[in-house]
This record gives C-alpha cells, sequence and structure tokens, in this order.
C-alpha cells in the first residue's frame, strides 16, 4: 500500500493542468461504444475507474484503442456492436461505471454479471436496478437484487416516467440510456438538479434530449452518431488545487482548461463566498461543455452555510471543502448531504474522523458536518480508508498541519486523479 508524505507549504505556486473530468471520460467511452462510427477522445482520465470502463466494453466485443495514456479511440458499431461477455464484468471502485453501465445492458438482449471491489459492494445499487426492473429488465443481486454481484438479462423494454428520490447523475443517466432502447418514452424526474453531462453529450452524438423544469426525456429507438470528444480537465481536482492555494499562505496558482459546467462548478461559488479569490477565464465549449482557466490566490476565508440545490454542484468536492473550512474564521454548516455516506466510503463519517486526527473541530450530522474555525492543524497519520477523494483532502490539510501529514493507502488516489503527488510537489 503506497505512502504520501505532504510536508507544511508555504507559497505554492504554478500554471498547471489537471487530468481529464472523469464523467466525460467515462461517457465518452461508453457513448463512443454504442455509437455507430469511430469515436476519438482526447484529454482521457487514465484514471483506475475510467479503465475499468474500458476494460468492461472490450470484454463486450468492443474495439477500444490506446494511442498513448490520454488518447483513445473507440470503434462503435451500433448498440448491436455489444456481445454477451464471456467474463464477469468488473467495475473495480467506480459507481458511475457500473450504474450507467447497467442502463446500457438493461437493453441488451444477453446474460451478464457485473462486480467490483469492496467498496462497490457496499453501494446501493437499487436505486437502479428497481427502475430497471419496471422497465422489463431482469436485474438479480444480493440483498434482493440491492448489491453486487448483479446479474442482468436485458432486452424488451418499456419506457417509464421516473421520480427519482435522489438527485443523482447515476440514475438519471442510467434511466436514459435504458430509454434509448426503449419502447416509447423514458422521462426521469429528480429532486433537483444533477451534473448534465449525458445530456449534453448525448446530444453532441446526434440524439433527441428533451427537457424541462422538473425533467428529462428520450425517446426509444434512437441510434447515436460518432464524433470526436476533447475532455475538459476535472473540476473535481482542480477543487484540491484551489484549495490548496487558498489555505497555504503566499500562494498562487492557474489551473487552465477546467471543466465549468454550471451543474459542477458549485465549488467555486462556494469558495468565493467564503471569500476566496478565485479569478476565472472563460475559453469557450468543448462537445456542448463550458470551459475556463482559474487563477486562484491565498485568502482569509470565512465560515458558510451550504444546502439543497448546491449540494449536487459540489457533491465530490464536499471532503476537500471541509478542509478549507478548518482553515475560515467561524463555523461552516453543511447540510442535505446524507448522499455522501453511500459513496467510496461514508465520506461525513471519513472526512471528520480523519480531520479531527489533526486538530480539527468538526462534528458530524445525519446529512452533513460542522466545522468550527480557524484551527492550526498538527501533524499525524491520516488514512484514506481506500477513498480518492479522502485521501487527497488528508494531504491537502497536510499543506497546513504542523508537521505534515502521511496518507496511508494512498495509492486509491489513482482513481481520479494519477499524478496528484507529483503535481502538488510541483506547486
Ligand atoms: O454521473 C457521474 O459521473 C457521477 C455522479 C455523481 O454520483 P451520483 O449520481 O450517485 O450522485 C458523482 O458523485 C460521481 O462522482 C460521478
Ligand atoms: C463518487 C465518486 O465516483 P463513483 O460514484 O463513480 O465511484 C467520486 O468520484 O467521488
Amino acid at each position: 500500500m503506497a505512502i504520501l508524505r505532504i510536508e507544511e507549504r508555504r507559497g505554492l505556486s504554478g500554471d498547471v493542468s489537471v487530468p481529464g473530468d472523469k464523467s466525460i471520460s467515462h461517457r465518452a467511452v461508453m457513448f463512443g461504444a454504442i455509437a455507430q462510427g469511430t469515436t476519438r477522445v482526447e484529454g482521457f482520465l487514465p484514471g483506475a475507474d475510467c479503465l475499468s470502463t474500458i476494460d468492461c466494453f472490450r470484454k463486450m466485443g468492443v474495439p477500444i484503442r490506446q494511442h498513448g495514456p490520454t488518447s483513445i479511440e473507440v470503434e462503435g458499431n451500433g448498440w448491436e456492436g455489444m456481445k454477451e461477455p464471456e467474463a464477469v464484468l468488473d467495475v473495480g471502485n467506480s459507481g458511475t461505471t457500473i450504474r450507467l453501465m447497467l442502463g446500457i445492458l438493461a437493453g441488451r438482449p444477453f446474460h451478464t454479471i457485473v462486480t467490483g471491489d469492496d467498496s462497490i459492494a457496499r453501494r446501493p445499487m437499487d436505486r437502479v436496478a428497481k427502475p430497471l426492473r419496471r422497465m422489463g429488465a431482469r436485474v438479480e443481486g444480493r440483498a434482493e437484487g440491492s448489491y453486487t454481484p448483479l446479474s442482468i438479462r436485458g432486452g424488451g423494454l418499456k419506457g417509464i416516467t421516473y421520480p427519482s428520490p435522489v438527485a443523482s447523475a447515476q440514475v438519471k443517466s442510467c434511466l436514459l440510456l435504458a430509454g434509448l432502447q426503449a419502447e416509447g418514452r423514458t422521462r426521469v424526474e429528480e429532486p433537483s438538479l444533477s451534473r448534465d453531462h449525458t445530456e449534453r453529450m448525448l446530444t453532441a452524438f446526434g440524439v433527441r434530449v428533451n427537457r424541462d423544469l422538473d425533467g428529462v426525456s428520450v425517446e426509444g429507438g434512437q441510434t447515436l452518431q460518432a464524433r470526436d470528444v476533447r475532455v475538459p480537465g476535472d473540476i473535481s481536482s482542480a477543487a484540491f488545487l484551489m484549495v490548496a492555494a487558498l489555505i497555504t499562505p503566499e500562494s498562487q496558482i492557474t489551473i487552465r482548461n477546467v471543466g465549468l459546467n454550471p451543474t459542477r462548478d458549485g465549488i467555486v461559488d462556494v469558495l468565493r463566498e467564503m471569500g476566496g479569490d478565485i479569478q476565472v477565464t472563460p475559453k469557450g465549449e468543448w462537445c456542448g461543455e463550458p470551459v475556463g482557466d482559474l487563477t486562484v490566490t491565498y485568502s482569509r476565508l470565512k465560515g458558510v452555510e451550504i444546502g439543497g440545490k448546491m449540494i449536487p454542484r459540489l457533491i465530490d468536492e464536499i471532503p476537500v471543502l471541509a478542509v478549507a473550512a478548518t482553515q475560515a474564521e467561524g463555523q461552516t454548516v453543511i447540510r442535505d448531504a446524507a448522499e455522501l455516506k453511500v459513496k467510496e466510503t461514508d465520506r461525513i463519517h471519513i472526512t471528520a474522523q480523519e480531520l479531527r486526527k489533526l486538530g480539527a473541530r468538526v462534528e458530524e450530522t445525519d446529512d452533513g458536518m460542522v466545522i468550527e474555525g480557524p484551527v492550526q492543524l498538527t501533524g499525524n497519520r491520516c488514512n484514506s480508508h481506500g477513498d480518492h477523494r479522502i485521501g487527497m483532502a488528508a494531504a491537502v490539510a497536510g499543506l497546513v498541519a504542523e508537521g505534515g501529514v502521511t496518507v496511508d493507502q494512498a495509492d486509491a488516489i489513482d482513481v481520479s486523479f494519477p499524478g496528484f503527488e507529483a503535481l502538488l510537489s510541483e506547486l
């Protein structure tokens, strides 16, 4: 198990870019696999999660060539191009891979067994299995089909209207992908808007996607047309560098070509509300996704209260936002974030536990955290618990901890941010 050592620092500076967006990289492979023609992807994230997606689709007979770590080519042959896999599909640590892929498999007239690692085995799959069964797919698994390993036999789907109890892009995307293979219309409603990369990329692949105020729908029987995809930098990865620069005295960094989709950029809004100096320079759109450069300067932060519709816009950034809150004047309250409990770890519990090891004042609540700052953190040993975002949040905290921080199980970071350690030490 890799160990990451972070020393206390001052004056971070640099002009850098972060690896490609994980959500968009997964979708580029999957949509390329079901499209007609060749999809070339530049800026692909070669993180463990997206490599799991490539592996699963290769096992279903889709030719995927890697020309370099960030440059791939997917040879799609339409929905019918996918074949019944001989082997079990292993999604590793990736919730996005399993939930989106189940939407594709739900319409395929063959049998598949899907599994993942210990973390995936604890994450709820009934949120997609139940509506897929309503559409006509046969999905079985542990605990009445709620947990991996899952077995699915697809085909013969009928469109449904599904009011999702959670704002989840994975649920929404799964059902839209099944809906494209169903008879009639499939509509997904969500309590507040989750990330809309699927809607944007399907549109770019020639699919008609209808959005209105409280939902999104597709008509069945549509095909996708291959196209080239340029993947922006992942704002969820950039968030670690943003917080690093904001809390480390005398810092200023620029992060180039970051994806600034308005359903994803809540972290920029909240860090600015905390008093963070973040300058945004828009750079246009890549494949329907807004992109820009971020210049971030060390700032005196103050506490903030967040909840409601903001939460889905920064759900993956909450562990590192908690680190920022330990350095902010006053109280930070995070509410309505119970979804954090079903990520790679229980991110409410684990974030609070790891930050407390450094002397932070963090209280867990049912649906979030209350953090008091500012606190001079003190060095200690932290553990990622196999969760990439916890490992990186602990590392960022180490930059302002007296005596630095050692992160155990740091290899988890490769799930979304290969090269994190080298990039941080370059700054
Ligand atoms: O659709 C996606 O690419 C993702 C959606 C989010 O999960 P939920 O849809 O479960 O909220 C997010 O946490 C995950 O990192 C990626
Ligand atoms: C929750 C995450 O990913 P996934 O659901 O794809 O495992 C994440 O990257 O923080």
